[in-house]
């Protein structure tokens, strides 16, 4: 099986041409393929596949094999491949995936791609999009303390076609990360889990984020984790409605418009390409 190895500012997956055949069994490939020992080593696994309402569509799974509604880097990374290998020279491209048609602008250097803004679209505050489970009959979740056995924390819940949980603290090298990433994924006020950021704001136009993905862990970016801090930090009046996210990885510039659609700019590196033989 043919793959590229792509990364956006190192949220790092395996992306797999399926515009001919699609690959069976998909959740079992991307626990094996993403197997940093066994495998070849990703956050996840990205299928770029033929759409009948759109240029391409994608599929994507975490590392854990499940599968995901939005990813915000891969999404970059489509834009770049497509372009590089010859599979289309519109732009933008329309990109079907679960949370909908995004639109992928590709901006140029000459001939090469330099970065990849993508129309992320808008985000929704409403518990019910993302889910959460609604114990106190509110419609949004904003700075809600929710008690851990590692301290408390004030959650707000954004989905941007997936669920976040964002989380500001004053500084990030004080907080038990490894402990409070995994017990916030899984906590009961999520319906199916949820990528959760935990993010430093530097000043009203610079946030600086780590983050813990559902389905996968500590990854070195998230660009839709990237929105919606930058959504949750607006409405909070922490910053204005543009800021540079900085993540592990590197940065992403990330605007939320008038018209209500967020857009996110950033980086897409092509790193190799191999064949890969099947195990499961
Ligand atoms: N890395 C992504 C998000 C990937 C999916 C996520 N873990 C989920 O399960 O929702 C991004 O760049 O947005």
């Amino acid at each position: 099986m043919r793959f590229t190895k792509m990364h956006g500012i190192g949220n790092d997956y395996i992306y797999i041409d399926c515009m001919e055949s699609m690959p069976d069994r998909l959740p079992e490939l991307a626990r094996e393929m993403s197997d940093r020992h066994m495998g070849v080593g990703g956050d996840g696994i990205v299928l770029i596949c033929p759409s009948e309402i759109a240029d391409f569509r994608m599929r994507m799974f975490n590392s854990d094999g499940s599968e995901a509604r939005m990813c915000g880097n891969a999404s970059r990374c489509i834009a770049k491949y497509v372009h590089d290998h010859n599979l289309s020279h519109n732009n933008p491209i329309n990109l079907e995936t679960l949370s909908g048609i995004k639109v992928l602008s590709l901006n140029m250097a000459g001939d090469n791609v330099k970065s990849v803004t993508v129309d992320m679209g808008e985000p929704s505050l409403n518990k019910d999009d993302i889910p959460v489970v609604n114990d106190d009959g509110e419609r949004c979740m904003i700075e809600k303390s929710v008690v851990t056995p590692y301290g408390e924390y004030n959650v707000t819940a954004v989905s941007m076609g997936n669920p976040h949980g964002v989380i500001f603290v004053d500084n990030l090298e004080d907080i038990p990360f490894e402990n409070l990433g995994p017990y916030m994924e899984n906590h009961p006020i999520w319906r199916d889990r949820a990528n959760i950021e935990f993010a430093q704001v530097l000043s009203s136009g610079v946030i600086k984020m780590r983050v813990w993905e559902r389905g996968t862990g500590e990854t070195l970016a998230c660009g839709t984790g990237a929105c919606a801090t930058l959504v949750a930090s607006a409405i909070t009046g922490r910053t204005g409605r543009m800021a540079t996210l900085k993540l592990r990885g590197g940065d992403l510039d990330i605007e939320w418009m008038a018209d209500g659609h967020v857009m996110m700019t950033g980086a897409a590196t092509e790193v190799f390409q191999g064949v890969y033989r099947r195990q499961c």
